[in-house]
């Protein structure tokens, strides 16, 4: 299991996301360019050491990034009509998240194996890009049983 921001805009949620992995032992990809300078203050201030504990890989573009897959490319949006909960997740599986302002463009939308959404009300939009990351790969991990020992 891997988790994959599509060019995150906002240092902090990439700091969250990242320490998420490094909790979980879950590897991340970052897709470029993103909002923010990598070596941003706010990055590491939300991720603080556990930035030592997780594995980064950069892409410079999304096909990039497409090229080196070798399991399922899984895209979380707000749009898809499939529940994360009625999805079977296999351990091979990259969870793919959109930017905070957009989410991902068609064509990238297109591209991925899958589309799920996570279940929210009616009257609100959307889950901040940490909290859906958090919340994805939670039910990924739980029905892969890939949880830390
Ligand atoms: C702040 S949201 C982006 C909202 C953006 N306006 C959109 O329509 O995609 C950032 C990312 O979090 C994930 N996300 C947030 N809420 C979600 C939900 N209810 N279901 C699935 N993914 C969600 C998606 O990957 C989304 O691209």
């Amino acid at each position: 299991m891997r988790l994959c921001l599509y060019q995150p805009e906002i240092a902090g949620n990439v700091g969250a996301v990242m320490r998420l992995g490094a909790c979980m032992g879950v590897g991340i990809d970052l897709i470029e360019p993103m909002g923010f300078q990598w070596d941003d203050r706010r990055v590491r201030r939300t991720a603080m050491d556990y930035i030592d504990h997780v594995e980064i890989r950069r892409h410079p573009s999304f096909e990039s990034f497409r090229g080196t897959l070798g399991g399922r490319l899984v895209l979380l949006t707000t749009k898809a009509t499939t529940s994360l909960y009625d999805f079977k997740f296999q351990a091979s599986d990259t969870l793919i998240f959109g930017k905070e302002s957009a989410g991902v463009p068609v064509d990238v939308a297109s591209t991925c194996d899958d589309r799920l959404k996570i279940p929210i009300r009616a009257e609100v939009r959307s889950f901040n890009l940490a909290t859906s990351a958090a919340l994805a790969l939670g039910e990924a991990l739980r029905q892969t049983r890939g949880f830390p020992e």
